[in-house]
């Protein structure tokens, strides 16, 4: 049933724990979502939440769901969501542990529970047994869920000969001040919704189904620019003020499909599938604030106002890591961030990088407690991430700016048809 549906149907039937609260000035949830059910009641508040601003913030009709509440994800096919899509507004990463004597087939009853959760509340659903009413009256909001296996999990549940080579442990890297306390772990669920209700709502059950067979071990949570807060849409920017993800992998590349997602036949349960590299990156922030904007761009090699690279151009023109200027030397300098990262220098290595920016606040010295979720795709971590990462630890000029403090490989298995669970090739193979 659609979360607007069976708020009406929680208002008739006169149940106040499933009616969201008042919108204020006394409307009655009928007028605040309306008669016409799933058409929900987005855009009906103007600004902040109906309780601060009272009756005059909003509309007298209910009004149909808009842009952002109505876009929706399908949870069922060839690979699970929240990989392509661009990263949504609001993200939360976390990491659960299997709880002591929890097997195989509790895991595998956790994931059906989880999968069919997902899916409901991707389509903009109510599950039967949320009575929370935390996302009642949203839409779907681009929400995704993604679910991936840590290293340990294929010990615990006795699957230790099903557990891909891609999972080894990545290498130590000499710019890692890694807490274990806030890495790996025996499951990933990645959420991300461009309603920051929807994602927390997703996480919240998630949670609540782990119930006794998985403790969360990890959560941290990020953001990106909300749709349609810029005027022209664009790649979006980092914390650091950089257009990030300019040079990502396209879909209509050529080797995109192989780069990104494993190869493989149907009974191979990573059959398209992807690994996905998870980092926690403190940016120094008060130190990088400190260069001026000239030092910040040959770091990276690209200017911040558009993201043209130094070579020049606009922010789609290619790369040119050959180019000289006037005086000899090199447009985009030898330690350039983008130069270190590029295929080019990297025997052609890539990954889609697909990261949430992250504030937790500030440290004790004053400084931010932010960064980004740095989450990276790749259809096998040894072709991807770690030798770029190799590279990076010993020659990026951006590299003194910012600190690697949590890490976490996963194997996401590829996505399910309706009925089916993500794992399920595994877990019953
Ligand atoms: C190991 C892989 C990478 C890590 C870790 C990483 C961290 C990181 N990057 C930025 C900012 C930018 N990165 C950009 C490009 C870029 N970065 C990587 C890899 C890692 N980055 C690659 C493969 C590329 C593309 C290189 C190319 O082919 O041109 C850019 C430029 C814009 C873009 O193309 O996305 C920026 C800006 C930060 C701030 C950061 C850690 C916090
Ligand atoms: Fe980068």
């Amino acid at each position: 049933m659609l979360r607007a549906e069976k708020a009406e149907k929680a208002e008739k039937a006169g149940n106040a724990a499933e009616a969201a609260p008042e919108g204020g000035g006394g409307l009655s949830r009928r007028r605040l979502l309306g008669t016409a059910g799933a058409a929900g009641a987005a855009g009906l508040l103007v600004g902040g939440t109906a309780g601060a601003f009272g009756a005059e913030a909003v509309r007298k009709e209910p009004a149909p769901l808009a842009g952002v509440g109505s876009a929706a994800v399908p949870f069922h096919g060839e690979h699970q969501a929240g990989i392509v899509q661009p990263a949504q507004a609001h993200g939360h990463l976390a990491a659960f542990d299997l709880a002591p004597g929890a097997d195989r087939r509790a895991a595998a009853a956790l994931l059906r529970r989880w999968s069919a959760t997902a899916a409901e509340l991707m389509e903009g659903a109510a599950p039967r047994d949320d009575t929370s009413g935390v996302a009642l009256d949203a839409g779907p909001c681009s929400l995704t869920v993604t679910f991936g296996f840590g290293r340990t999990f294929f010990d615990r549940t006795g699957l230790a000969d099903r557990r891909p080579a891609a999972l080894e442990p990545l290498p130590a890297f000499t710019a890692d001040a890694l807490d274990p306390r806030r890495s790996d772990g025996d499951l990933w669920v990645q959420i991300g919704a461009d309603d920051a209700l929807v994602a927390f709502h997703a996480l919240r059950l998630l949670q609540k189904q782990a119930g006794d067979t998985a403790r969360l071990r990890w959560q941290m949570n990020g953001f990106n620019r909300t749709p349609g807060a810029a005027a022209q849409p664009r790649t979006g920017r980092n914390l650091m003020g950089q257009i990030d993800g300019t040079n990502n992998p396209k879909p209509s590349d050529p080797d995109f499909a192989e780069r990104i997602f494993v190869a493989g036949s149907g009974n191979d349960w990573m059959a398209g599938g992807s690994y996905a590299v998870v980092r926690r990156i403190r940016m120094l922030l008060d130190s990088w604030d400190h260069l001026s904007l000239e030092r910040q761009e040959r770091v990276i090699g690209r200017r911040k106002a558009d993201g043209a690279p130094l070579s020049g151009g606009t922010e789609t023109t290619p790369v040119d890591l050959n180019k000289v200027g006037p005086d000899g030397s090199l447009a985009i300098p030898g330690d350039a961030h983008v130069r270190v990262a590029a295929p080019a220098s990297n025997r052609g290595a890539k990954m889609l990088r697909r990261a949430f920016s992250y504030h937790d606040g500030y440290r004790e010295d004053g400084a931010p407690d932010a960064g980004l979720l740095f989450v990276a795709w790749q259809s096998d971590p040894m072709q991807g991430f770690v030798p770029v990462q190799r590279k990076l630890d010993r020659g990026d000029g951006l590299s003194r700016f910012l600190s690697h403090e949590a890490s976490g490989l996963y194997a996401v298995p590829g996505g399910c048809a309706p009925g089916e669970y993500v794992g399920q090739r595994l877990l019953e193979g």
